[in-house]
């Protein structure tokens, strides 16, 4: 009996029903010690219902207690006594911890008479050597009753109106075959009304998992009993929503363990619950939904160790609501396994046509006890094809084969197959039943990752699809298809070949920036291997960008490319690949038609392939137009200018180019904007190549070649077919430099030619001209040309500073006053920045929000 009976108009309070009450219920782990019941406690209080009414489990391991009480007494083992001894010292304890004066003296005095009555019962087991089902009952259902009162206790003493229940007085559930309890709902609602009636309180603690019979026998709600409890009082209260407070943070999109990806789901409906937890999702058991479903009561899933979550809620259709972070046509909403099945196959030309097959199979079926999972026949009949859990199987078989043992022989059966070793993989999603697509979608995944699916099952309500896949390809499956639907489309594994300064610069602004593409965009990159000509650093899920330089020591391998490429393209789990090429290597260019071909995208600044032999180059825009696959070279002219999408930008939208011309250089730019008599010349191509202006080699720049090459890349993209050779260039590196065996050679002979470099700058300044190194594309006439310029101080090309690019781009449309492209064309953090809006563009290609 509850221990505060309020003397006021007992008779006069009626059972105030709906939006006013609040059900919690708090599991065994909730109420496993002082600190977690003072958490508890708190929760209730901190929750501002109107009326609020909690369940609360045993305290963690004291049911398993008391049924192994019972099992000693019955076994006349007496180590029972003992073992009481133990459920009375810690519940004792525990009072001892929480509560004051009278109520302590209070629940101890119960606890000590209820040890007695149970110290009685058990001695009676101990003789009778056999526990009936209700004495049974009775015994393990004290956990509840002194964990409610405790917390009741608890409550008040922080200043909050409140009663305990024993559960027993109002819940009553008639038996439903074995372990399950169908609730009395009338008869309930009528104990409950006089149960407030004498307990008009506004907060009430009750026990979970006990019950009564309708002839006043102690029962318990079975497996999962509390949760039920939970769900017929919110039932009984009409109550505006059942939290049901555990220690995950929700429902899962996937088991967390296996899928490191997997998501808290924040809605579900009651249908893609009850599927879910069928297929062993961390979720309800279906029969807790029914109560709170037929009134619509929402059961929210939180975290009590994690209040910051805010979990997951089972509502009447979360069909129309679209998650956060999911994707907008993510129909599936779960995907769950069964491991240890194996599949039984029964096959003949007999079966076809013949009624009552299928129930003589599943006849015998039942007769050996098993529990058929999943069931599959393909409308010719000819064979049927049933999941049961492994253990079960031989006797499955053995029964089939004895069922059917006439037809095996006379061949109307042809076998009685059983396929070992498998396991269930369910998609569960309510949206399914109206999204054509999904199933291929599915198949489509694990024909990706490679995986052979051995049965398929779909009932019409089309809530979930099963299939049956190898045991061991099982996770593997499960990963394939989650990131199908749960990774952003724009999930993108990226490949970074050449971490040098533009590379490196490249996964330092990766780093910077990773956090705000994947939150505002939705764009997450996921940088899975790193390549140098020495060394690789792989990762099968993402490689660390705050500490890439060190882990490329600790562990990096030997660079193999293949290797290399098929670690960051390889990963069945990710939709979509890039290899960023920051080399300026002419052989690593030479894969790009390969990579094109594997559907794998492209991103460089290397201006080899768009400046090498023709057809080479022809044959992989050709392919790119072909394929799906995306190129980006943005940063090969003028670095992070938009040189490239304003030629195409132009060209696309039918204009026509005439010519283009400027300087096209950042590290000749420099040179000559800063090489106005004060400096040689020398020191300044030095200056240029210490702020990182300059190509890995940089007489590349000096020879003019590199002005070339986008020259050529502008002149071919323009439509004109050009060789690097049909460009004649001026080249500044002295005749007997050319030959030098590196660079650092050819800067520390430089010094030797200042003074032709001086003479060539005097000349110029006495005609009151400047030196500039410019590069033209004559379309009209189909020619490129390089040459070292003078112009007057006032021309647009003498206007610049530092490691300024300007490009004039004349054309139909812009034919009295050119389009003009002018700023910093070189230097790591500009070139880099175009790289990476390169990679920006494709994830908006592949459908990021803009
Ligand atoms: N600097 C700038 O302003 C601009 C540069 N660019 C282009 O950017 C690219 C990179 O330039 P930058 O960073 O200065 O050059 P670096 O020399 O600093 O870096 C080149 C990187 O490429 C790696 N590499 C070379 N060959 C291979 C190969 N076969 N396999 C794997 N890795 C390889 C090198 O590896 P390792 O270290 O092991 O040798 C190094 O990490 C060049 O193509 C350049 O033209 C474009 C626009 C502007
Ligand atoms: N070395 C190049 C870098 C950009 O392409 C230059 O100086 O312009
Ligand atoms: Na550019």
């Amino acid at each position: 009996m509850a221990d505060v009976v309020r003397e006021t108009s007992i008779e006069k309070v009626q059972l105030p029903k709906g939006e006013t009450w609040s059900v919690h219920k708090f599991g065994g782990t909730c109420v496993g010690s002082s600190d977690r019941l003072r958490n508890v406690a708190e929760i209730i209080q901190d929750d501002d219902s109107e009326r609020k009414l909690v369940v609360v489990s045993a305290m963690s391991k004291v049911t398993d207690m008391m049924y192994d009480l019972i099992d000693k007494a019955q076994s006349r083992d007496d180590s029972y006594i003992a073992a009481l001894d133990a459920v009375l010292e810690k519940h004792r304890l525990t009072a001892l911890d929480l509560l004051q004066v009278d109520d302590l003296a209070k629940f101890l005095s119960r606890l000590h008479h209820d040890i007695d009555n149970l110290k009685a019962m058990l001695h009676a087991i101990y003789i009778a050597g056999h526990a009936t089902e209700s004495f049974t009952d009775f015994v393990v259902g004290h956990g509840e009753l002194w964990s409610a009162q405790i917390l009741a206790s608890l409550v008040r003493k922080n200043g909050t109106d409140c009663n305990w229940m024993d559960a027993r007085e109002v819940l009553i559930v008639s038996p439903a075959g074995s372990n399950h309890v169908d609730p009395d709902y009338l008869e309930s609602e009528k104990r409950l009304e006089k149960w407030f009636s004498q307990n008009p309180s506004r907060t009430i603690i009750a026990t979970g998992f006990i019950a009564s019979t309708p002839q006043n026998i102690p029962t318990t709600l079975k497996r999962d009993g509390s949760d039920f409890s939970a769900a017929i009082m919110g039932a009984l209260f009409r109550a505006r929503q059942v939290t049901i407070w555990t220690d995950v943070d929700g429902v899962y999109s996937a088991d967390p363990r296996k899928v490191s990806e997997a998501v808290v789901l924040k809605t579900l409906s009651y249908q893609e619950a009850w599927e879910m937890s069928y297929f062993g999702a961390n979720v309800l058991h279906p029969r807790t939904i029914i109560p709170v479903m037929q009134y619509e009561i929402p059961i929210v899933i939180r975290n009590i160790f994690n209040l910051s979550a805010p979990g997951t809620m089972i509502c009447r259709s979360s069909v129309n609501e679209l998650e956060e972070g999911q994707r907008l046509e993510s129909s599936v909403k779960g995907f769950a396994t069964i491991d240890h099945l194996a599949l039984v196959n029964v096959e003949g030309t007999g079966m076809a046509g013949v009624p009552g097959t299928a129930s003589a199979i599943f006849a015998a079926v039942k007769d050996v006890g098993a529990n058929v999972i999943m069931i599959s026949q393909a409308s010719s009949e000819h064979s049927v094809c049933f999941a049961v859990p492994e253990k079960e199987v031989g006797a499955v078989a053995k029964a089939l084969e004895s069922r059917f043992r006439q037809a095996l022989d006379a061949g109307r059966l042809s076998q009685v197959a059983v396929i070992p070793n498998c396991s269930i993989l369910a998609a569960v999603g309510q949206k399914m039943a109206s999204t054509p697509g999904v199933s291929a979608t599915l198949f489509n995944a694990l024909a990706k990752a490679n995986i052979n699916v051995r049965a398929i099952a779909q009932g019409c309500s089309e809530y979930n699809i099963t299939l049956v896949v190898k045991r061991e390809d099982c996770v593997r499956a499960l990963r394939a298809v989650h990131s199908r639907f749960y990774l952003s489309r724009t999930t993108i594994a990226m490949g970074i070949i050449g971490p040098g300064l533009i590379g490196s610069t490249l996964l330092d602004q990766l780093r910077d920036q990773a956090a705000v593409l994947k939150e505002k965009f939705k764009i997450d990159l996921r940088v899975m291997g790193i390549t140098g000509t020495k060394t690789m650093l792989l990762s099968d899920t993402s490689i660390d960008l705050t500490k890439w330089r060190e882990l490329q020591k600790e562990k990096g391998e030997v660079a193999d490319l293949e290797e290399f490429v098929r670690n960051v393209h390889g990963n069945h789990f990710i939709p979509n690949t890039v290899l960023v090429d920051c080399t300026s290597d002419s052989i690593i260019a030479s894969h790009y038609c390969n990579w094109l071909r594997r559907g794998i995208h492209l991103i460089t600044p290397n201006k080899k392939a768009n400046s090498g032999p023709l057809d080479q180059y022809l044959r992989l825009r050709a392919l790119q137009r072909k394929s799906y696959a995306h190129y980006f070279y943005e940063a090969t002219v003028g670095a992070g200018l938009p040189i490239i999408s304003t030629l195409q930008g132009l060209l696309e939208t039918g204009d026509k180019i005439l010519l283009i011309e400027g300087i096209f250089s950042g590290t000749l730019s420099y040179i000559f904007n800063n090489f106005i008599g004060t400096r040689a010349f020398s020191e300044v191509v030095v200056e240029a190549k210490e702020a990182g202006y300059t190509e890995p080699d940089p007489r590349d720049d000096l020879s003019g070649t590199d002005v070339a090459r986008k020259v050529i890349i502008l002149a071919r993209e323009s439509g004109l077919k050009l060789e690097l050779s049909d460009i004649p260039v001026q080249s500044l590196v002295p005749e007997l430099l050319r030959g030098c065996a590196s660079a650092e050679e050819y800067l520390q002979q430089l010094p030797q030619y200042d003074h032709d470099m001086s003479k060539k700058r005097q000349d110029a300044e006495d005609q009151g001209e400047v030196l500039r190194y410019v590069g033209v594309v004559d379309v009209a006439n189909k020619k490129g040309t390089v040459e070292l310029g003078r112009y007057k101080k006032d021309h647009p090309f003498a206007q610049l500073s530092g490691s300024d690019n300007i490009i004039a781009f004349t054309t139909e449309r812009y034919k009295q006053q050119p389009l003009i492209v002018r700023g910093p064309g070189a230097g790591a953090q500009v070139t880099a920045g175009g790289i990476f809006s390169d990679i920006l563009r494709l994830a908006s290609y592949l459908g990021a929000p803009s």
